[in-house]
């Protein structure tokens, strides 16, 4: 066989001895890709691979991201020092300081979004660096915690204004895994972080990013379909026989569902678990109708185009639907990001390589400042039936299953609102964000804390970046930032280069015409760009293998969240047409017959009828 084995960090290809090595030091799964010659009239790998034909190994599962700017690192996977040569300000003084914990619901914006949001981080990012803390190193804030290399545990102030009325003055956290601590790669490069995930949106949370977990884990080989359970009436991805292990906080003895998709993404958050059944469901949705409209078509054909669907529908919502909410749809036409006509638009270049910046994903985090912490649930009309805490549902897929919860919850995902984009947190995410996993868990400060192991540069050289704002003194971030929130930056920090990036994110003014913190809009808009032109699998190229043809591309163009909902949500017959959006005048929540359909038949193979 040809396959070659790449080095996962130069995306070198490896001599035979230089790969025994790694068999020898147990690193082949860091720090090696396996990559069978790549075929330029191949479609998208699982693994990401060949997406660029001259850098096969770029993009795939734990290769290298871009960075927008240099990572800034003091010495060997270390925390960025302070330019003042003073000590950074704790990371949780500087949350507490600058955020308010508190709820307020946003005016716009629907629960819908934020759990969407935080499904297509999962994307790209993966979780092991949560569960390192979580499952393997849960000794940080004890008493030899400090003497881990991997433990940078988050210090409590003993003025917390929360947490001194306890006995909490440390946060549990560890260092984000990089090429370095695999054993990939020396210490004399500067710190890579590796992450699980393919580096393109190609749904990984439900398809992955390994072919054999995709063959043997969830295709199940019969009419393109992925493997599936049905229970009392719903469709569900297979579940684990023992749930322990990975759904952790699963009440039994009725709570019981677990997902076994080789995702660890899949048993995760409320958001990620509840796209993950969706975007499940409906492919196979697809690929049955497709059956239904080309009997000649195979398994093989049958799942790829389902999946090539899949793929085109969520990107259709996230740059047509989701984004303009966020960055204001008259920025995204100006940047270019939204195409003006329904058409192709095939702006490939093959020496931008498939990558996601470590600035993006990191960015992704500010979602939760708009995290809403209590999960309200409807029935089928919008009548009221309960709630409960978002926190505690993580590591929980089995809440899903047992009291038509997950009927009640999908109703509420699109009538509820989510969290108001201010500078306040939910005091759920701020202080006990993992539910029964830790005593204390404030996400927003491990925010800051990762921002700073992860070596981002400090927010003044974005800022210079991204407007070419020379920031020199506090005076000067009043460009950005309101005089009071530059006054409390005053207290947390000796020099204005020493803001974290994040820091400077929640308390910066929003980008004129959309919502966001300006700085995250640049990010964004830097990789929403990035991955339109990168990607050689983009589905509005018309030069692509396997292209859509016009009219397919037509259909996909008429993709909805509403439509998704309305095709596999769970008791959804009605919804508004912008679910995104609260319900309310000018988006009445209307019959799921008047939401616009994709027409499969647009996919029509007249070589299964010419006889
Ligand atoms: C129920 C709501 C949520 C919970 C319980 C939750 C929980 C977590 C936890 C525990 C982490 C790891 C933090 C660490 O580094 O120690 C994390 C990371 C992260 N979260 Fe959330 N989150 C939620 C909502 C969101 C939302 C709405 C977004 C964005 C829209 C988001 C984006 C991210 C991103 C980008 C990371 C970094 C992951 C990585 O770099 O690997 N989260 N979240």
């Amino acid at each position: 066989d040809h396959t070659l084995v790449y080095d996962s960090y130069s995306g070198r290809v490896l001599s035979p001895g230089e790969y025994v090595e790694h068999i020898i030091s147990n690193t082949t799964f860091w720090c090696t890709n396996e990559i069978e010659p790549c075929n330029p009239h191949e479609g998208r790998r699982v693994d990401g691979s060949c997406n660029n034909l001259q850098h096969p190994s770029v993009g795939a599962s734990h290769t290298p991201g871009y960075h927008v700017l240099p990572v800034v690192f003091d010495g060997y996977n270390d925390s960025r020092r302070s330019c003042s040569g003073y000590e950074l300000p704790l990371s949780r003084r500087v949350r507490t300081t600058l955020l308010l914990e508190g709820r307020l619901p946003d005016p716009q914006y629907s629960m819908l979004l934020t759990h969407f949001w935080v499904f297509m981080a999962g994307d790209i990012l993966s979780i092991h660096d949560t569960i390192n803390y979580v499952l393997w190193n849960t000794h940080c804030c004890g008493e030899y915690g400090w003497l881990d290399p991997d433990c940078v545990p988050i210090r409590v102030p003993d003025d917390d204004p929360v947490l001194r009325f306890s006995n909490q003055r440390c946060l549990n956290l560890t260092k984000p895994f990089t090429f370095q601590s695999t054993g990939c790669t020396g210490t004399y490069n500067p710190p890579e972080r590796t992450v699980t995930a393919t580096s393109v949106f190609d749904l990984s949370q439900v398809y992955g990013d390994n072919l054999e977990v995709l063959l043997t884990k969830k295709r199940l080989f019969e009419g393109g379909l992925l493997k599936y359970e049905v229970v009392e009436g719903r469709i569900w991805p297979p579940t684990l026989p023992n749930y322990a292990e990975v759904c952790l906080l699963n009440q039994p003895p009725r709570e019981t569902r677990c997902h076994d998709v080789g995702e660890d993404s899949s048993n995760s958050i409320l958001g990620i678990n509840l796209f993950v059944i969706w975007m499940w469901r409906h492919h196979n949705l697809v690929a049955a109708e497709l059956a239904a409209i080309n009997p000649c078509w195979d398994d093989e054909k049958l799942f790829t185009v389902s999946r090539d669907i899949n793929v085109a529908l969520i990107m259709q919502i996230y740059y047509y639907e989701l984004y303009p909410l966020l960055l204001g749809e008259e920025n995204m036409i100006d940047e270019g990001l939204l195409s003006t006509s329904v058409g192709y638009r095939d702006v490939y270049d093959e020496n931008v390589l498939p990558q996601v910046s470590l600035e993006y994903g990191f960015s992704l985090r500010w979602g939760h400042t708009i995290q809403e912490g209590i999960v309200k649930m409807y029935d089928t009309h919008g009548n009221y039936v309960k709630n409960t805490r978002i926190a505690n549902l993580t590591l929980r897929t089995g809440y899903l299953a047992v009291d038509d919860n997950i009927d009640y919850i999908t109703q509420g995902a699109f009538r509820q609102p989510t969290g108001n984009v201010d500078h306040a947190v939910d005091p759920d995410i701020a202080e006990t964000g993992l539910g029964a996993m830790q005593t204390v868990a404030d996400l927003t400060s491990d925010d800051l804390q990762k921002n700073r192991y992860l070596g981002i540069a400090p927010y003044v050289y974005y800022r210079k970046y991204c407007f070419g704002d020379n920031i020199e003194t506090f005076d000067d971030l009043l460009q950005a930032i309101d005089v009071e929130k530059v006054e409390l930056l005053k207290e947390l920090y000796y020099d204005v280069k020493d803001i974290d990036l994040m820091a400077g994110m929640w308390v910066e003014r929003p980008i004129s015409r959309g919502r966001v913190p300006a700085t995250l809009y640049c990010l964004n808009v830097d990789q929403l760009r990035r991955s339109i032109v990168s990607d050689r699998h983009w589905y509005e190229r018309q030069h692509r293998p396997n292209a859509f043809t016009i009219d397919q591309l037509l259909e996909i163009r008429r993709a909805s969240i509403a439509r998704i909902l309305c095709n596999v949500g769970d008791t959804v017959t009605e919804i508004q047409k912008r679910a995104f959006i609260i319900p309310g005048v000018g988006n009445e929540i209307v019959s799921c017959e008047e939401i616009p359909k994709i027409d499969l038949q647009a996919w029509a193979d007249a070589r299964c009828h010419s006889k």
